[in-house]
């Protein structure tokens, strides 16, 4: 086996919520202590790290080398440590600077872990957070050409006096409206994807929400941005997630039956595509890309996590990343094929909008997920002989489409 197989040798992650308890040094321990368990690993062979937050400066006041201390307070020190601010990709991102690492032969074992605390007292300071991810530069110009994307849909009664959001919300209600007016993707479609996140984290006992919801309760929620309501947007959440990742010399030294190999890891930016070519989605583009280099299609896929920071975000994700044609993602949520049990189970953990969104941790927490389902211990969430899985981590916005994208794709 050549260097640039890599695996994935341990995962940990904390629960997903508020937890004004908890500092960004305890999470980060939690995870870490976690998936160096399971690994089979100590934190002396460990040769990298890469530590992934976007909210730390903003909530905790600590913008500069936030990993070398949070690290160090758990006696991780003395390597190359790097940290990695890719807004809501940010820990795929480290994840993928990991696995170039050892599959370049710098090193055989590295961690990726990602983190934040989003939820302060003063919502402002959260809400901040994502207000800090938007490109300052060009800001009004960027929101008044995303805003008018579908200028003639009139949001209903109720909709037209929401409530403080994050800035992300308007956007993707916006990008909503327009696949909603270009292939007639429907309110109801949406609320079924959140019904459906809901019902799955029922059965995951580490998501910020563990009740179930009916599509007709999400549809009568409080509006947030037409044509979404509440539990069609994710939360603030607080939560860390990590991951051990390898090289075949490392997993030498590593628990070797528990590893899951990481086929592709791609990493892309936006482009100035027209809002109506969704085949140019940098999404999409990616997912072909992982798709070719792991030598498999979506129709080899057992599961999918993607990127639901609203409900239109699973239907966008669930046609770039090939699972039905483009438009057609609405109706696909709706007949159930995405629910466990259905062809392709999308957002088994319950997703953004169910397991929670504490942006720096999301794209690890979308691992963790891949990696306790390819190993046949999701419990009453298990897909069932579950072979090859694939994430979406998006994160920002630049032009008419997410600043970044990163797609995982783990398999036997
Ligand atoms: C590329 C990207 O990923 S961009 C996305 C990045 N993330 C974001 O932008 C965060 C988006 N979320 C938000 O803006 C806000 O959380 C909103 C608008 C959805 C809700 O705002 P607020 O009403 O201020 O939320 P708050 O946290 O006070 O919650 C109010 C109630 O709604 C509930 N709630 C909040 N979000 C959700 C949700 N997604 N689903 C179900 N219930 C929810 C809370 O549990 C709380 O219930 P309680 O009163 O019984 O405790």
């Amino acid at each position: 086996m050549s260097n640039d197989t890599t695996y994935i040798a341990g995962v940990g992650i904390t629960r997903f919520d508020k937890q004004p308890g908890k500092s960004v040094k305890d999470l980060v321990r939690d995870a870490v202590s976690q998936a160096l368990a399971d690994a089979g690993c100590d934190a002396a062979g460990l040769q990298a790290a890469y530590f992934a937050t976007a909210g730390q400066g903003s909530i905790e006041g600590q913008y500069m080398v936030a990993g070398q201390v949070a690290l160090k307070a758990m006696g991780i020190a003395g390597i190359p440590v790097t940290n990695v601010e890719n807004a809501c990709a940010s820990s795929s991102t480290a994840l993928n600077a990991a696995h170039l690492y050892v599959a370049s032969g710098a090193g055989d074992i590295c961690l990726a872990v990602g983190v934040d605390k989003l939820y302060s007292e003063d919502k402002a300071r959260s809400f901040a957070v994502f207000d800090g991810a938007w490109d300052v530069h060009d800001a009004s110009a960027q929101m008044a050409r995303l805003m008018a994307l579908a200028p003639d849909v009139t949001p209903p009664p109720g909709f037209e006096e929401p409530g403080k959001r994050s800035v992300f919300m308007d956007i993707y209600a916006s990008l909503a409206r327009l696949h909603m007016k270009t292939f007639g993707t429907t309110q109801r479609q949406l609320a079924a994807v959140a019904a459906k996140n809901h019902m799955h984290s029922t059965h995951n006992p580490l998501a910020q929400f563990q009740y179930p919801l009916t599509v007709d309760e999400a549809l009568a929620a409080r509006p947030v941005s037409w044509p979404l309501t509440l539990p069609m947007c994710a939360p603030i959440s607080d939560g860390a997630a990590a991951a051990i990742v390898c090289n075949a010399q490392g997993l030498k030294r590593l628990a070797r039956a528990r590893a899951v190999r990481l086929y592709a890891s791609v990493l892309r930016t936006a482009t100035d595509r027209p809002a109506d070519r969704y085949d140019r989605h940098l999404c999409h583009l990616a997912a072909l890309e992982a798709y070719e280099r792991a030598g498999v299609g979506p129709q080899d896929m057992s599961l999918a996590e993607v990127h639901d920071a609203t409900a239109f975000a699973e239907i966008q994700q669930t046609e770039a990343l090939g699972f039905c044609a483009f438009g057609e993602g609405g109706p696909m949520a709706e007949s159930g094929a995405t629910s466990l049990g259905g062809s392709i189970p999308i957002n088994v953990s319950g997703g953004l909008l169910s397991r929670g969104h504490p942006i720096g941790a999301t794209g690890l927490a979308q691992v963790h997920e891949m990696v306790t389902q390819l190993r046949g211990e999701a419990g009453a969430r298990q897909v069932e002989g579950a072979r090859f899985a694939i994430a979406e981590n998006g994160g920002g916005f630049n032009g008419v489409e997410e600043a970044v994208t990163c797609i995982t794709l783990l398999g036997h």
